[in-house]
């Protein structure tokens, strides 16, 4: 058995998890922690795995604790750079044998739009990232825009792509969208809506578009309880489910 502890336990993403968790094989939900609850609370209920659903500005205090610990994560939420990227790699160091995965988006789905992204990449002129989700949504752009955008820009990069085409010379502000690793990401804030992207490529004479839509949040479990279930087994730092999948 797994001994798993949920941190942001009320929230949505949280909630979802620990349903996930007491109904997995080989897992058990042992801590269901929130705000306002001591992370001691973890090591008291002999957590093995801390699985992450809580916000950008308290998930580094809460990892750094885990680490220290050698209790190993599973994270889902946003908000990571190369910066704090950089920061768990060295606390990691000092914790030989503690995991951590960091999960833009554990739906499959959202894996293969951001791996096909990259491999259309290099053929086309142009590309722009379409965001949308529910308007509870803190962050803008969304974790998985901004890894898509990564996994461009690098594919870019590598094909020594031209520059994209735009002839925009006067802008009301924001009106092009955000600019990450070179690419555009435009938000789309809907009630109604759970997960979404669209990621867009054009050439001379066609237009060529990758869409991926989480209808609910079970769509995120899948990965989430192949991510407890590989940590331990997986030291150090590691960034996207990718690689807990045989992709080919
Ligand atoms: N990687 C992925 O596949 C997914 C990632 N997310 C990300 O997960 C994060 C959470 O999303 P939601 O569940 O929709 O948000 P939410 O706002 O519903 O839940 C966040 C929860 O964290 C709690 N919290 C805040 N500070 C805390 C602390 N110090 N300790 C413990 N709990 C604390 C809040 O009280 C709240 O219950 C966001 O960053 C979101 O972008 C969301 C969906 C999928
Ligand atoms: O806040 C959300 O809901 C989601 N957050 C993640 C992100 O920012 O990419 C994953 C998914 O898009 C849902």
């Amino acid at each position: 058995m797994i001994k798993v502890g949920v941190l942001g336990a009320k929230g949505k993403m949280g909630a979802q998890t620990c349903l996930a968790v007491e109904g997995a094989d080989g897992l058990e939900l042992v801590a269901r922690l929130d705000q306002g609850d001591e992370l001691d609370e973890l090591t008291k209920a002999g957590a093995q795995v801390v699985v992450d659903f809580t916000r950008p500005e308290v998930v580094m205090g809460n990892l750094e604790w885990c680490i220290e610990r050698g209790i190993h994560a599973v994270v889902g939420t946003t908000g990571f750079d190369d910066e704090r990227l950089a920061t768990l790699r060295g606390q990691l160091e000092a914790s030989p044998g503690t995991g951590v995965l960091i999960a833009p988006n554990f739906s499959i789905g959202a894996v293969l739009m951001m791996q096909f992204a990259a491999q259309a990449a290099p053929y086309y002129e142009s590309v722009e990232i379409i965001e949308l989700h529910h308007p509870d949504k803190v962050d803008a752009p969304s974790g998985t825009a901004r890894r898509t955008a990564e996994l461009i820009g690098a594919a870019r990069r590598e094909a020594d792509s031209a520059p994209i085409p735009d002839a925009t010379t006067t802008e009301l502000e924001g009106a092009r969208g955000a600019e990450v690793d070179g690419i555009r990401v435009h938000g789309i804030r809907l009630q109604g809506l759970v997960a979404h992207q669209e990621v867009m490529f054009g050439r001379t004479g066609e237009v060529f578009t990758i869409r991926h839509d989480s209808m609910n949040r079970e769509s995120f479990m899948g990965g989430v309880i192949l991510g407890i279930r590989q940590i331990g087994d997986t030291p150090g730092l590691t960034v996207g489910l990718e690689h807990f999948l045989d992709l080919g």
